[in-house]
């Protein structure tokens, strides 16, 4: 609980992991002796903040993740199938929250170095504002490039943040922008831009750069190092 909300924290692991290659979805790859995914509901399951986790997964891995998986974690109310995108994945995830839930997290079960202090400081600013997202400062230049591979413009780069997750939100919230989003032609890549798109202000606050989402097989590296560390 935060203070009188019950706080339910959505992890998403229902991708196919095209752009790693790898034999098994990457979040069953294993760094440091536990699978990405492991690592990343561990996380959750000591925080202090969060009162239960809902599971997205492929619908084939349903069987082994409710058999070998969901019991090494008490905060697990449901594991659930996921959808054909993130979004239709989130949105499987807040269907399934609990009757009393105030307070959603959204995180990427292929983001396993999140900090206890990120989770408690992402739902204390979905308590404050409603809606609240982790950013860190981008290193490289930023520009938007035309079709025809030629620069259309530079932007400014200290008003450009890299978004990360988890994403947190007020239940109301995050349930009705939903809810409106499905039936939408949009394609969104976060779950902040849905929020956005139906006209809410949405905090920013301080993410964390160990905080990586696990896409390539170079970032199997760094994490191989990060999963020593953190
Ligand atoms: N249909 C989908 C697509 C993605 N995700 C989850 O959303 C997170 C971020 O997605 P991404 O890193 O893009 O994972 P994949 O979709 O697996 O990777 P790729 O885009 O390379 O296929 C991951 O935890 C992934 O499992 C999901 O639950 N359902
Ligand atoms: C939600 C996210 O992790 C925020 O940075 C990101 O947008 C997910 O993108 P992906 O292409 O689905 O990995």
């Amino acid at each position: 609980m935060y203070k009188d909300k019950f706080v339910s924290a959505i992890v998403v692991a229902a991708g196919k992991g095209t752009r790693m290659g790898s034999e098994i979805p990457k979040q069953y790859i294993s760094i440091g002796g536990k699978t990405i995914l492991d690592t990343t509901l561990y996380k959750f399951e000591k925080s202090n903040e969060i009162d239960e986790i809902i599971l997205i997964v492929n619908k084939e891995d349903l069987d082994y993740v409710r058999s070998e998986m969901a019991d090494d974690y008490k905060k697990i109310t449901c594991v659930k199938a996921g959808g054909s995108t993130r979004t239709e994945s989130v949105y499987e995830g807040i269907k399934a929250v609990s009757g009393d839930c105030g307070i959603v997290l959204i995180h990427d079960g292929v983001r396993p170095f999140i900090s206890y202090n990120l989770i408690l400081n992402c739902v204390e600013g979905a308590y404050n504002y409603k809606a609240c997202i982790p950013a860190v400062d981008v290193m490289d230049t930023v520009k938007e490039i035309a079709e025809d591979s030629f620069v259309n413009r530079t932007f400014d780069r200290t008003s450009i943040k890299a978004v990360q997750t988890p994403q947190a939100f007020e239940y109301e919230l995050i349930m009705n922008c939903y809810y409106n989003a499905v039936t939408e032609d949009a394609a969104f890549t976060d779950d902040s831009s849905i929020v956005e798109y139906y006209g809410y202000r949405v905090k920013v606050i301080e993410g964390l750069t160990r905080n990586i989402k696990i896409t390539t097989p170079q970032d199997l590296r760094i994490a191989e190092i990060f999963a020593s560390l953190y």
